[in-house]
């Protein structure tokens, strides 16, 4: 049999790899390794071909969260730099496909199980032609339009988490000073995160004179909101309407009539709570486009190594056309 391929998907705090073959991930194969026990992605990667027994991968695809050019991406959140030439000497791998990792999630969507899939806004079943849209809330935010064309699947890349937060109320621009003091700039990833949530809790404990109560983590505010704690769930409402006007403000600009799909650690956690939290009234909050919004469907993905699968079917369209 012939080589399998080499898969990572790097994010900021989890790297998951996995082997595939024609397509598909090999069953299996799919393991995770916490970032920080590593100073690199090559002895994460030298680490999974021993485990494994894997001699040399036939080609290698590798999706980062951070902004890849030329074949050369500096992880956001993590002080790691991939480059291709470095990558195909570590892994023997003639050739190295890097990626930024909501791309590798674009090229999933529609290849997953159904018990992948949360609803959290129902739509019609979208037109083959349709856009969709992906939006990753873990470590840190992106998101990537998906156009389905004649020549194949575009997953064009972004860097949407560093724009600016949507501020439209007092209470967001308070908000603002409050996130800016940490990087001078209040962006759409210092709010819709991980290190986000644990934020707005805490500005949230300020706001109600309770600073005393604003040390809890992201599970810990998780845990509070399921059971009933008032400032736990005053965070999340808050997450939820900032996260459906982003939502918004991204589907007026790709026109995702396909779908927007929220994937990532925290939109997993959070989307049980969405809908009810204040998401809609987000997302459709756009004055006299308000009904236009209803257009949108919003679909969870549950399923933690769907990049994989994403990279898997990039490959195996990149292998074919070379
Ligand atoms: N149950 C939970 N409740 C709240 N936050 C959570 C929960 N589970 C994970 N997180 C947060 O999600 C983030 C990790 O998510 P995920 O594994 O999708 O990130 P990643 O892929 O490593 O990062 P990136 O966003 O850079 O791609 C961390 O900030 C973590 O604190």
């Amino acid at each position: 049999m012939s080589a399998p391929s080499l898969l990572a998907d790097i994010g900021g705090t989890n790297t998951r790899v996995a082997l595939s073959r024609n397509g598909e991930v090999v069953q299996g194969s799919v393991r995770h390794y916490p970032n920080r026990e590593f100073t690199a992605l090559e002895p994460v990667l030298r680490l999974y071909l021993s485990e494994t027994g894997t001699e040399t991968p036939a080609a290698a695809c590798l999706a980062m969260a951070g902004p890849v050019r030329e074949g050369v991406g500096r992880m956001t959140n993590l002080d790691w730099t991939l480059d291709t030439a470095t990558l195909a000497h570590a892994t023997g791998a003639e050739s190295v496909t890097l990626l930024n990792d909501l791309q590798a999630q674009g090229h999933a969507v529609g290849h997953l199980p159904s018990d992948a899939l949360y609803p959290v806004i129902a739509g019609p079943p979208p037109r083959l032609e349709a856009a969709q849209l992906v939006i990753g809330i873990g470590t840190g935010f992106n998101a990537a339009p998906i156009f389905n064309t004649l020549g194949g699947r575009f997953v064009p890349p972004s860097e949407s988490g560093h724009a600016g937060l949507p501020v439209r109320s007092e209470e967001d621009l308070r908000l603002a000073r409050f996130l800016e003091k940490v990087h001078g700039f209040a962006s759409i990833e210092d709010a819709l995160s991980g290190r986000g949530l644990v934020a707005l809790h805490q500005f949230v404990c300020e706001e109600a004179g309770a600073s005393e109560q604003a040390s809890l983590s992201g599970r810990q505010i998780m845990q509070a909101v399921a059971d009933d704690d008032t400032l736990a769930c005053g965070a999340i409402a808050l997450f939820s309407r900032l996260l459906g006007a982003v939502a918004g403000d991204l589907a007026l600009t790709q026109l995702p009539f396909g779908g927007i799909f929220l994937i990532g650690g925290v939109a997993r956690a959070m989307g049980p709570y969405l809908a009810e939290a204040g998401f809609v009234d987000g997302l459709r909050g756009k004055g006299r486009f308000s009904d236009f919004m209803r257009q949108f469907s919003v679909t969870v993905i549950s399923d933690d190594d769907a990049a994989l699968i994403g990279m898997a079917r990039h490959l195996k369209a990149l292998l074919a056309r070379s």
